[in-house]
């Protein structure tokens, strides 16, 4: 059955703005990680400092150890020179000269908590990271990995548009992770290697929302049974809590989701630089009656070219839709909600 779940023409939400190639010479790119003595962002540090397509790499927190991290890094040879921004006031100089900001700040989830519970904990630094970018660099892109996805997304950009910059094009929900999940489970049911199979992964980013397609597993020489996709997709679904409970709540999925973050980044990179790149991304697109929606999405040098729009999907993924979008439709509410709650809290303090 073809997917006709979109709500407008494809060509509503295109990016018209044209991507030249080499738009960023290789040795002027700039990122910023806000959250960098976390244990996302430290193994995410690590692992940027050895990308030799980064010219600098920034690293904020409000913990002053950010400094001894960017020391320790700043000594490796090669990749991009590091700098410690350590502190609120140092957020600004952090990331004025950015072109890509990555939000990997503030509480992990603990077990028995879901993840749309962690607005409240998480809001805050995702508000100051809003106006700063509003204040000094408004046309960066954003990457957020920041629980929960699905509504803090969208909480973001309702800030960013109160603040007057934003721009539907460069704002990222990074969900790799997702897809990462999903090909190395894939790949050890079917006895494949993961690194060769590709499943696109679509809905948002919590238990009830990742909707796994893989009916569209490429190569097609594979198949996935309904009882395997079903037994999978339970397993991809819980894979976030499994985690977090096995690690008794001290930390949820840490070094799985800096490798994500730095496939996303990698990406983007060369995006940045002018070459057409698919991430999987949760963004705001209007094909699904749901505002924002995840999936493959094609970026370049100005951000979102295309948000994903149509997919073949079989019956047990039409139900999985089904049930995903109101869920979704849920979070986005939520997040954009939230904006007045937060700021009428803000001004009353
Ligand atoms: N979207 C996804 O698939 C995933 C998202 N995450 C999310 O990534 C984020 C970071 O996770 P971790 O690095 O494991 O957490 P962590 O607890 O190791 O680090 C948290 C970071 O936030 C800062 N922070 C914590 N409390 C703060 C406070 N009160 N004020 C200012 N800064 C504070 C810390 O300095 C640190 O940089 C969390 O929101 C987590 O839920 C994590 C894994 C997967
Ligand atoms: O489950 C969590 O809290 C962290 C997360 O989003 C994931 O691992 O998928």
């Amino acid at each position: 059955m073809l997917l006709a779940k979109f709500k407008s023409p494809k060509i509503f939400f295109r990016n018209t703005q044209k991507s030249h190639l080499n738009f960023i010479p290789l040795r002027n790119i700039q990122v910023s990680i806000i959250g960098s003595v976390g244990e996302v962002g430290s193994n995410l540090a690590l692992l940027l400092k050895q990308n030799p397509k980064i010219s600098r790499l920034q690293l904020y927190d409000d913990n002053e150890s950010v400094n001894k991290l960017a020391i320790e890094l700043d000594c490796l040879p090669g990749g991009p020179t590091v700098s410690a921004f350590a502190g609120p006031s140092m957020l600004r100089p952090a990331i004025r000269f950015t072109d890509l900001i990555l939000m990997v700040d503030r509480s992990h989830r603990k077990p028995g908590i879901k993840r749309e519970q962690m607005i409240f904990a998480n809001a805050p630094p995702v508000q100051k990271l809003c106006r700063a970018m509003a204040e000094q660099n408004s046309t960066a892109f954003l990457a957020i990995t920041t629980s929960p996805l699905n509504s803090i997304v969208p909480f973001a950009s309702v800030l960013l548009l109160n603040y007057g910059s934003y721009n539907p094009f460069k704002v990222f929900g990074i969900t790799h992770l997702d897809l990462a999940r999903t090909r190395s489970l894939a790949g050890n049911v079917l006895q494949a290697n993961p690194t060769e199979i590709q499943i696109p992964v679509i809905g948002g980013h919590s238990d009830e929302t990742i909707v796994p397609l893989f009916s569209n597993i490429s190569p097609n020489t594979y198949e996935v049974t309904e009882r395997q996709a079903d037994m999978l997709t339970r397993l991809i679904r819980k894979a976030g809590v499994e985690v977090v409970n096995k690690k008794y709540g001290v930390e949820s999925a840490t070094l799985s989701m800096a490798w994500s973050i730095n496939e996303f980044v990698n990406c983007i990179l060369d995006a940045l630089r002018g070459a057409e790149v698919t991430v999987n991304s949760y963004t705001a697109n209007p094909h699904f009656g749901t505002k924002f929606f995840s999936g493959p999405t094609v970026v370049g040098a100005q951000g979102l070219v295309q948000p994903c729009y149509e997919f073949k999907l079989n019956d047990f993924e039409d139900k999985l839709l089904e049930k995903a979008l109101p869920m979704i439709s849920r979070d986005v509410s939520q997040g954009e909600q939230y904006v007045d709650v937060f700021e009428s809290f803000v001004r009353k303090f």
